[in-house]
């Protein structure tokens, strides 16, 4: 058995089918993989701060974070999101369990940036609480927060997020998003290394949420990850082909691979 983190993205979990739910299960029934859901919620934090009236900027992709908005980003993370996945497979006869980063102590977090707020990066990933669940066949579904060593609640990019709890697992990671991969004048780029990665953000063709997505990404690929790859959600079977081994979406890659020696 080994692991596979699947990091759901905000801008796609209100599209996914039932058939995505079902293929997570299939996964396990079909593939012996154990998965790891880790999702972010972007858009639904962001209509709520709209609702409730309460601005909200980016800074490279990432939420400048006040209190009142980590209130809100915890309350549409942990709460609704999290148990809205955790419902849908259940509903496909799942054994799912909605954690936080917070739960079981899983992520120790840092400040990032002061002019952020309270965003954070990862120190360190507990992984006893998912690895418990996984032994007792449970579906881990973990929302992006952290503790810092003082107790402080912080924001983390879910991308970060997966990318650190599939660090600590050796999982492999894939990529739930809106976009069929890293798109460079309309078309995929099926493979990227990690230089070609940062040629693009400094031409400007990967901008906002696909800089975070893009950087954990490249972690996982510098600490030994195995595969990480950026598929489109609404990819018909996407999970079960990147099971058995089909190339869709783009893959992140150490370095060149010549394929005639
Ligand atoms: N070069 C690029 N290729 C594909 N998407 C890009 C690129 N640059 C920026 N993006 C944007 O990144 C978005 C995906 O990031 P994000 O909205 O944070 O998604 P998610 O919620 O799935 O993490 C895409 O919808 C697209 O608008
Ligand atoms: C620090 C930071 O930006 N946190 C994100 C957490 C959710 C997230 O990452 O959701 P997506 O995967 O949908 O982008 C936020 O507040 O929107």
């Amino acid at each position: 058995m080994s692991y596979v983190v699947i990091k759901c993205g905000g801008s796609i979990l209100e599209q996914l089918p039932e058939t995505f739910y079902k293929s997570i299960l299939q996964l396990v029934k079909d593939y012996q993989l154990k998965p790891i859901i880790v999702h972010g919620g972007g858009p639904e934090i962001s209509n709520l701060l709209e609702q409730m009236e309460i601005e909200t900027t980016f800074m490279n992709g990432l939420r400048v974070t006040t209190e009142p908005v980590l209130d809100v980003v915890e309350m549409v993370l942990s709460g609704s999101v999290n148990k809205k996945i955790s419902r849908k497979l259940t509903a496909c006869g799942g054994k799912a369990v909605g954690i936080s980063g917070i739960d079981g102590s899983l992520l120790l977090g840092k400040q990032k940036d002061s002019d952020l707020g309270f965003v954070g990066d990862i120190l360190s990933v507990k992984h006893d609480i998912v690895k418990e669940l996984l032994n007792e066949n449970y579906i881990p579904v973990i929302s992006p927060l952290a503790l810092d060593e003082n107790g402080q609640r912080l924001n983390i990019n879910a991308d970060t997020a997966a990318s650190a709890i599939a660090k600590a697992l050796n999982a492999q990671l894939w990529m739930i998003t809106n976009v069929p991969g890293v798109m460079k004048q309309d078309k995929v780029i099926s493979q990227l290394t990690l230089d070609e990665v940062e040629q693009l953000i400094d031409e400007k063709i990967i901008t906002g949420g696909m800089i975070p997505k893009v950087h954990a990404a490249c972690e996982c690929i510098e600490s030994g990850v195995k595969e990480v790859v950026i598929i489109n959600g609404l990819e018909e079977n996407g999970l079960l082909k990147l099971a058995s081994g089909k190339q869709i979406g783009s893959k992140i890659i150490g370095k060149e691979v010549l394929i005639n020696g």
